[in-house]
């Protein structure tokens, strides 16, 4: 008997267009990463007195990577009423496409008086994409420390890796066509809180 033939498939899966994550949505999935970085701090050094979260240095890859750490460190202490330290790197004279984008101002970079020498250092960025991003940032840190350890903290995970890097730490995970874009929209920068699914390269 004749097969009838499937389909045909898309071999890129797309995420739907759209409102991805809602304020409310956004709020909860970063308690969510709070909680998940504490119980990370305490297996630092399970005997000391606050849960490990003075080893722990959050740092935000600009835009809107900072805003997020800070937000990250605000929900540790007011989950444990220990302040963590919270900084941001910028990654502007480290990244591998320079000449591709064009002149770009330069982002503050803001360590802790501490340091991050021997400290669990995690980067904290709003989407995790191809990873050059993240790439730049392990560079740039390189010129600030040497942390016992880094991880990666991203609030969406959109797939499409260009290099061996993952996330420690997911928010969401959305797959996406490489055509799309997702928005991460955050109060302190763009006046409210919300993440979005486009379709085509351009916002
Ligand atoms: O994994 P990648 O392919 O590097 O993509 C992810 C990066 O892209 C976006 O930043 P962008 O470079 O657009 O700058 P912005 O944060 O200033 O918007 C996003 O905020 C991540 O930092
Ligand atoms: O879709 C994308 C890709 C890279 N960076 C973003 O913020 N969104």
């Amino acid at each position: 008997m004749a097969r009838t033939s499937e389909p045909a498939r898309s071999t890129t899966p797309g995420g739907t267009p759209g409102t991805l994550l809602s304020s409310a949505d956004v709020a909860r999935v970063v308690d969510r990463m709070a909680h998940q970085l504490i119980e990370r701090a305490a297996t630092i050094d399970p005997g000391s007195a606050d849960g490990g979260l003075s080893d722990l240095v959050l740092v935000g890859i600009p835009t809107r990577g900072a805003p997020l750490a800070r937000r990250l460190a605000a929900r540790i202490e007011a989950f444990t009423g220990t302040a963590v330290d919270a900084g941001t790197v910028d990654i502007t004279l480290y990244r591998d496409d320079l000449r591709l984008r064009g002149v770009r101002a330069l982002e503050p970079t803001v360590v802790p008086p501490t340091g991050i020498d021997d400290r669990l250092v995690v980067l904290v960025d709003d989407v995790l994409f191809s990873g050059r991003s993240v790439r730049a940032a392990l560079d740039a840190l390189r010129d600030l420390g040497r942390p016992r350890s880094v991880q990666l903290a991203v609030l969406v995970d959109r797939g499409h890796r260009e290099l061996p890097i993952r996330a420690d730490f997911v928010g969401k995970n959305v797959p996406t066509s490489r055509s799309q874009q997702v928005k991460v929209h955050l109060a302190e920068i763009d006046g409210s809180d919300e993440v979005v699914v486009l379709d085509g390269d351009r916002a």
